[in-house]
């Protein structure tokens, strides 16, 4: 089975014809080139010797299916039922993600903004350009659309195209890079955002409950300049699957995530005891997954879960993460309550700024800056 992190074997290269255009940043752009018909995606984005299904363009989405189901957390009940909460626990401790039912936010407006994405992602190259994470076409910076920041030359790339966009605090919203077309999206995902706040606090609550901590410890951590950050992933079908990942493994930053994906297909897989697990789509309810610094303040007792995204050669999938992070200058620990002499602290203590600066320089190589903070 394949772990994390994933080092490239000596396996040789099958033999393949070389580019012969310069290839562009943009997976869509890639797929819909003449040049895709050839059998193998560019070098750049083959992960050699990491394949991870079968081969010969066989959809790798049939991996191990889950033990039992992904655990489904009844949000109208979790603040006062027991039975919830302890649902939640096992979810948390087992999976470090869970589906969630009956979180408020309207099928119509999970509609209105999964389509508004995929709106934006249809649209002609020229359009999604103006938006580009790419300042004069050279200058990578996080928000924008666009693909993963190229740090070195042997890096692998992922078999999908991104939009990333800070949506809180509201002030710091770079409007200028929020997509004009289609006109609904900046109204539609406002809506998702201020909405999905809710679902965050009442899960915050219950994880501290559940530690025995003061309900409001997590939620005290944000302050009001936490960063709420936005990744619409869009996924394109690939000729050979077996040989790329739409996303690479990776456990997420912040608190917590809550993810929207598309309603029918499935492509998500999570990491447990070094095994690939399938996670199912479950039409109209979210994903939540615990991020780094979760893990850190509850001292590893909740698990921010490795995860990645598989490519398939037929469907395109877009799915959007929104992230609750914390301000860069805040620094983060275990929870002292949970500290005893026979449970010490398993994490240092680490300044947001450090973690976001070590996360990108580890996420490019696909390995994990949480294991770096470990004691
Ligand atoms: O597309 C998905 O299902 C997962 C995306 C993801 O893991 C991320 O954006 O961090
Ligand atoms: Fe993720």
């Amino acid at each position: 089975m394949e772990r994390v992190p994933t080092t490239p074997t000596a396996e040789p290269e099958p033999e393949r014809e070389e580019e012969a255009m310069p290839m562009p940043n943009l997976v869509q752009e890639l797929a819909a080139a003449a040049g895709v018909k050839q059998e193998l995606p560019p070098t750049r984005y083959v992960r050699w010797g990491q394949q991870h299904h079968g081969g010969g363009g066989v959809s790798p989405v049939v991996a191990n299916q889950l033990p039992e189901p992904i655990p489904v957390i009844d949000l109208s009940r979790l603040p006062s039922d027991a039975l919830e909460a302890a649902k939640l626990q096992t979810a948390l401790q087992d999976w470090g993600l869970f589906l969630v039912i009956n979180h408020g936010i309207e099928a119509s407006l999970m509609d209105a903004v999964m389509n508004a994405s995929n709106q934006f992602f249809e649209q002609p190259p020229e359009e999604k350009q103006k938006y580009s994470n790419l300042i004069d076409g050279k200058h990578f910076q996080v928000e924008g659309y666009g693909n993963d920041q190229i740090k070195t030359q042997d890096q692998t790339l992922d078999w999908s195209d991104r939009l990333h966009l800070i949506v809180g605090p509201e002030d710091k919203r770079n409007l200028a890079i929020w997509p004009k077309r289609p006109e609904s999206f900046r109204f539609a995902l406002e809506e998702y955002t201020s909405k999905s706040k809710r679902i965050k606090h009442i899960i915050l609550a219950a994880m501290a409950r559940l530690l025995d901590l003061d309900e409001g410890y997590f939620l005290h951590q944000f302050g009001d300049r936490a960063p709420t950050t936005v990744r619409i992933n869009h996924y394109v079908p690939c000729p050979r699957p077996d040989l790329v990942l739409g996303f690479k493994a990776h456990s997420d930053d912040g608190v917590l995530a809550t993810l929207l994906v598309d309603n029918d297909v499935s492509a998500l897989q999570v990491l447990k005891d070094g095994i690939w697990y399938n996670v199912p789509t479950n039409p109209r309810s979210l994903l939540i997954n615990i991020g780094d610094f979760m893990e850190i303040m509850s001292n590893g007792i909740f698990k921010s879960p490795v995860h990645r995204v598989v490519a398939n050669c037929e469907k395109e999938r877009t799915s959007l993460a929104m992230f609750y992070g914390l301000d860069a200058e805040k620094e983060i620990k275990p929870a002292a309550d949970l500290l005893h002499d026979n449970q010490p602290a398993r994490y240092k203590k680490v300044k947001i700024r450090n973690y976001m600066a070590g996360f990108y320089e580890h996420f490019a190589r696909g390995t994990r800056v949480l294991d770096t903070m470990k004691i």
